[in-house]
């Protein structure tokens, strides 16, 4: 049984900036150590003793000095080079106040097939290094010469046979070729295991060298099966520290601060789907039992307001209630409540300031809301309570990686709701009529760089999962899509991001200074007759989409015609699930609404539509230029 977690270390070459400003921001975003990546050391301008005493003002452990590389089973003379090599690199490393050194399987033309060789010389290595109480760490790279699997690796370090010598692992050479670590506790002792890197990443189908070199990501950001690796590396009985070693182009693009916090947060998070058996109970509070959508929060000014008010009643909606305190009021239709905050000086002014009006706040339905912000602050969220007027009830809310707040409502105690506490219901409003039952889905448009923070931020904090990427094709570019959702249901939300700034979701980026939702897709049990009861101007749809339908699906006639009328967009499952939706024209390019009818349990999105959607969408701004060369 583990008593503490494992000490937490990131490799320096998944930050971006200098040497100190990686490891200023690994220190501040809470991690006890870090791994020196050569590179970085090399291009700064300053002896290894300064960089072991700033590791030590920040109390930062250097865990490893990497990455030696091309070193065993060469011909000679470079056998006996190699040699000098690496007691040139005992020197730094002893500057530095690191004992261990990663030593990567060779990957050169001239390296020898030979593992005895190989064995050999790195005993050789650990000889010397052990004469200066250092150690060696040897990894398989998924792309060596001859050793690419742990399997071999640690055959190696076995025929070495030196204490000071020992096997690294690293799941992105091991999972990125299909490998698991099946059968590593029982034939490799734990204190042989002398590192321990993580990295995730999406499945590509590339080569493991490029993928490796450009998409690794944090736990929990990717798709490879990194909690089974870990657990089976503390099976094994490994006890030193869990380093992240992430090569990502836009990780090393973006501040080093936020990606050091997404990656503290990545170990956190991991520690709690490791609880278990052979590790302590997780110090992490269990992630929250969503209950929906209660609300969504626009943020407007009062002409702003009173245009999607209008907007909001061709689609059906009432004003159902006025804030007691403030310039807020609320719509409603059915199970769905919408807010709409003019009130000055407040979160959603600051959010109108920056973005214009926009979605500011979602309001999830918690089991318990204490525990969700206590989670949420152990995985180095920020938190927000709004000032509250006489009698009102507090709604505590998580800061979400886009600015936006996500409010935490628990069920009413004495069965009074937030609606009834906090404002003065218009006569009937409660009895509002309407053929929207919730909030089906909330749809998020993201700049370039920022899918893995939001995929660990909501995986980590309320628990969605996230489904495998897709790409959806805009007429002006590629849009990438990631939907996630609580195992439920009932919250789900699928996160866009484009390369391209013309997109829909390139376009509600730059309109919108940001990261937000992009549209609101609303359930209701009938689409065909929600959009002929409106007076919501929807999105048309071409004729030959029909034409197609049918031919897809062999729709009878009048089903097509009923669609065809409606600009209902219709999909099917492989188990016969149902999907029939519909999209209204955007309020000001900013954002837009769906319908949608989920027939015999159909769980996606119809990303089959998402397409013809997006060219309706182009065409609907005649006035946007096509971009040229
Ligand atoms: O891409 C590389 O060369 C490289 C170097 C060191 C590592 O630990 C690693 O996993 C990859
Ligand atoms: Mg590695």
């Amino acid at each position: 049984m583990l008593e503490t977690p494992l000490p937490k270390s990131i490799a320096t070459v998944c930050l971006s900036g200098s040497l100190p400003d990686k490891m200023e921001a690994a220190a501040s975003a809470g991690f006890q150590g870090v791994e020196i990546f050569e590179q970085d050391l090399l291009t700064h301008d300053g002896p290894p003793e300064g960089i072991r005493a700033m590791a030590e003002d920040l109390g930062l452990a250097i865990t490893i000095f990497q990455p030696f590389r091309d070193f065993e089973a060469m011909p000679e003379p470079q056998r006996r080079r190699n040699m000098d090599r690496a007691e040139r690199k005992f020197d730094v490393m002893q500057a530095l106040g690191t004992d261990l050194v990663l030593v990567c399987s060779n990957v050169q033309p001239a390296a020898m097939d030979d593992p005895a060789r190989a064995a050999a010389d790195l005993r050789e290595m650990a000889e010397r290094a052990a004469a200066r109480g250092l150690r060696v760490g040897y990894e398989a790279l998924a792309w060596g010469r001859h050793v690419n699997r742990w399997r071999q690796a640690w055959d190696i370090v076995r025929r070495a046979d030196h204490r000071a010598l020992g096997l690294i692992l690293d799941s992105f050479h091991t999972l990125s070729l299909g490998d698991t670590l099946d059968g590593l506790a029982g034939e490799v002792p734990g204190d042989r295991i002398a590192f321990v890197q993580l990295a995730d990443a999406p499945r590509l189908s590339m080569d493991v060298l490029s993928w490796s070199r450009h998409f690794r990501d944090f736990p929990g950001q990717g798709e490879l099966p990194i909690a089974e690796f870990a657990r089976e590396v503390l099976r094994a009985g490994y006890r030193g520290p869990l380093s992240l070693e992430v090569f990502n182009d836009e990780f090393r693009a973006a501040p080093a601060r936020r990606i050091a916090r997404d990656g503290h947060r990545s170990l956190i998070w991991l520690d709690s789907v490791l609880a278990g058996p052979s590790v302590p109970a997780s110090p992490l509070p269990a992630p929250p039992v969503l209950g929906g959508v209660e609300f969504l929060e626009f943020a407007v000014d009062e002409a702003k307001g009173r245009e999607l008010g209008g907007f909001l009643s061709n689609l059906g909606f009432r004003l159902a209630g006025q804030h007691r305190s403030k310039s807020v009021e609320l719509w409603r239709q059915g199970g769905v409540n919408l807010v709409l905050n003019s009130e000055p000086d407040s979160a959603a002014a600051g959010h109108f300031e920056l973005h214009g009006a926009s979605v500011c706040a979602t309001a999830l339905r918690v089991d318990d809301a204490t525990r969700a912000l206590s989670r949420a602050e152990a995985l180095l969220c920020s938190t927000w309570r709004e000032r509250l007027g006489e009698g009102e009830r507090p709604i505590p809310a998580v800061r979400a990686p886009d600015g936006t707040l996500i409010y935490l409502v628990e069920p009413g105690a004495e069965g009074r709701s937030i609606w009834e506490s906090d404002f003065h219901l218009l006569p009937g409003a409660a009895e509002a009529p309407g053929a929207l039952e919730r909030v089906d889905h909330v749809a998020h448009a993201l700049a370039q760089g920022q899918m893995e923070g939001f995929v660990l931020f909501h995986r980590a904090v309320f628990g969605l999962e996230p489904a495998p990427p897709m790409d959806l094709p805009d007429p002006q570019g590629l849009v990438q899509s990631r939907a996630m959702a609580d195992p439920s249901g009932r919250v789900r939300m699928p996160l866009n991001v484009s390369e391209s700034r013309q997109t829909a979701t390139g376009r509600f980026v730059s309109a919108i200074a940001g990261a937000g939702v992009h549209h609101v897709a609303f359930s209701t049990p009938d689409a065909a007759a929600f959009v002929a009861g409106r007076a919501a101007p929807m999105l048309t749809i071409p004729g030959n989409y029909y034409e197609d339908l049918a031919a897809r699906f062999g729709l009878d006639d009048r089903l097509l015609a009923d669609l065809e009328r409606g600009h209902l967009l219709y999909d099917r499952d492989a188990r016969g699930g149902e999907f029939v939706h519909a999209y209204t024209v955007s309020f000001e390019d900013r954002f837009f609404f769906e319908v949608v009818e989920r027939r015999a349990g159909y769980a996606d999105y119809g990303a089959a539509n998402a397409g013809v959607r997006m060219a309706a969408q182009a065409r609907a701004r005649p006035w946007l230029p096509a971009p040229r060369d």
